[in-house]
């Protein structure tokens, strides 16, 4: 089995040691060998972004838009072969792996454009004879660390607007889907990128993501991943003044009315709640019900969890693939056992399920009678489980909504234009959605949460040049 390795400075390198990849939703099957790259790999890939910056950042616009068009155009070329493989690592279907592959193609030909639209501004100045000209400049060196549920996507939308802002990158994914990030970088490697702009290096979070956080080299951090993890590495990077973003943790709600549409507010729940998996920062996990329709809408939704098919990612039909592997599986079962222990009632699924292929399949569970209380409702789970709460009108929904420290998304199902209008306006959350499931956005506009959800500038669209870039504000006497 040939030996993926880590991409530095233009070269392919093997690593300190290898990590061997497994399929969740069959796991005899061993995906492929790769490199584990250890500190000083990690500090080598850093010193070759660190020497490639100079001539990046004046490289020319045009030669930057080429490139990012040529990966997003490859991308796209090889989103079914990308989407197999994701969908073979990480588990969730072959449709959302290709939708997720086809999703990071656009973000690189988004991005691409981008290069063309960074603007400054001409401002006459306060004093007689002199102008202002305020531009935008690369920050430098930029770490990549990504999770390992989105494991195409997240890297394009934060390699995409750090290469586009004339950025050099070192990329380290999740140790668990090395086979998804490797496949991206090597379009990345084959696109006419200098030696240096662009490395790649997997390993562990403890070494190398430790050893990119520490590295004075570098001048900003992009961040996806756990509440604990994210918390701990900020104040080391805000410490040294570099820079960082974080997309952690979500805890959220689908508020649904009295007056909303049945099918669309299951529709939403079962999208939001059980696609992925449910290993979405985005997934709904708290049903807010109102009283009038709450029986009705748990009814329904117990019928269409129980119609969903919980089987290996790559065959078809399968609705929901495996949970991603035996931790996240234990952590899942766990919640199980305290939301029962927290006298919340398991209407349906929670159960492991055996496939004709040996893998980490759980049925999609539903708990009703929660309060918001509860630490099911308080903490992220990360898997295909989700809890009802039900409330008495719009006032009570909005406040549960909001009593969470998270802040990502949040959505209405209604059919009221007032009740949604005044969601829109109240809800704490970086996205709102009405009559929509909370998962699933665009690639082209900001992506991003309030409160313990996100720290730091926007992600994805035009807003992502507010992280990737610094400000230069230049006085000139006429
Ligand atoms: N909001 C979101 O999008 C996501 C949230 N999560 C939540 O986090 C939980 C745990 O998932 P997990 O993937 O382990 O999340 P982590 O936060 O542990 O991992 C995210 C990334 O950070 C890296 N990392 C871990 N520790 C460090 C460190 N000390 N210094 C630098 N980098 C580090 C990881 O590396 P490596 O894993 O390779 O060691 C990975 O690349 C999930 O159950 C879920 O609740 C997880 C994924 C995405
Ligand atoms: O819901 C989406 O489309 C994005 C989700 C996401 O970014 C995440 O789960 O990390």
């Amino acid at each position: 089995m040939m030996l993926h390795k880590n991409f530095i400075d233009g070269q392919w390198v093997a690593g300190s040691g290898e990590t061997l990849n497994i399929n969740p939703s069959d796991t005899r099957d061993v995906i492929g060998r790769y490199a584990r790259a250890d500190r000083a790999q990690a500090q080598e890939a850093v010193a070759a972004a660190r020497a490639a910056f100079a001539s990046w950042r004046s490289a020319g616009i045009q030669q930057r838009h080429d490139i990012l068009d040529h990966i997003g155009t490859e991308i796209l070329a090889r989103r079914e072969d990308l989407g197999r493989l994701l969908s073979r690592e990480e588990g969730k279907t072959l449709p959302e792996g290709i939708g997720e592959a086809t999703r990071a193609g656009m973000i690189f030909k988004f991005f691409a454009g981008e290069v063309l639209r960074l603007d400054g501004e001409r401002l006459p100045s306060v004093r007689p004879g002199v102008e202002v000209e305020v531009s935008r400049e690369p920050l430098g060196v930029v770490a990549v660390i990504s999770p390992w549920n989105f494991p195409i996507a997240i890297p394009a939308w934060k390699i995409a607007p750090a290469l586009a802002c004339g950025n050099c990158v070192v990329f380290k994914p999740a140790a668990l889907v090395p086979g998804s990030a490797w496949a991206l970088a090597e379009i990345i490697a084959h696109s006419g990128l200098p030696a240096g702009v662009f490395n790649l290096v997997m390993g562990s979070g403890a070494e190398v993501g430790e050893t990119l956080v520490d590295s004075t080299q570098v001048d900003a951090l992009t961040f996806t991943g756990s509440n604990t993890v994210g918390r701990a590495l900020a104040p080391r990077l805000v410490g040294r003044g570099a820079r960082v973003q974080l997309e952690m943790g979500g805890k959220n709600p689908l508020v649904v009315l009295d007056d909303a549409d049945l099918e669309v507010a299951v529709h939403c729940a079962i999208q939001g709640a059980y696609y992925s998996t449910g290993q979405r920062c985005t997934a709904s996990s708290r049903l807010i019900v109102t009283a009038g329709i709450h029986d009705r809408f748990v009814e329904r939704l117990v019928e269409k969890m129980q119609a969903l098919r919980v089987d290996h990612a790559l065959k078809e039909g399968s609705d929901i693939g495996p949970v991603v592997d035996q931790a996240q599986l234990d952590q899942d079962l766990d919640y199980l056992r305290i939301g029962r222990e927290e006298g919340a009632r398991l209407v349906c699924g929670g159960d492991l399920v055996e496939r004709e292929t040996p893998g980490y399949y759980l049925s999609p569970a539903l708990f009703t009678e929660t309060s918001n209380a509860m630490r099911i409702n308080r903490e992220e789970i990360f898997g295909p489980i989700a809890a009802v709460i039900r409330v008495q009108d719009y006032e009570e929904a909005l406040a549960v909504a909001n009593d969470t420290e998270f802040g990502l998304t949040s959505g209405i199902v209604t059919t009221s234009l007032k009740h949604a209008s005044d969601f829109k306006r109240r809800a704490q959350a970086g996205l709102v959605m009405v009559n929509l499931p909370t998962a699933g956005v665009d690639y082209h506009v900001p992506f991003g949460g309030r409160k313990g959800s996100s720290f730091g500038p926007r992600e994805q669209g035009g807003y992502a040049r507010e992280f990737f870039t610094i400000v230069k504000t230049a006085y000139t006497a006429s």
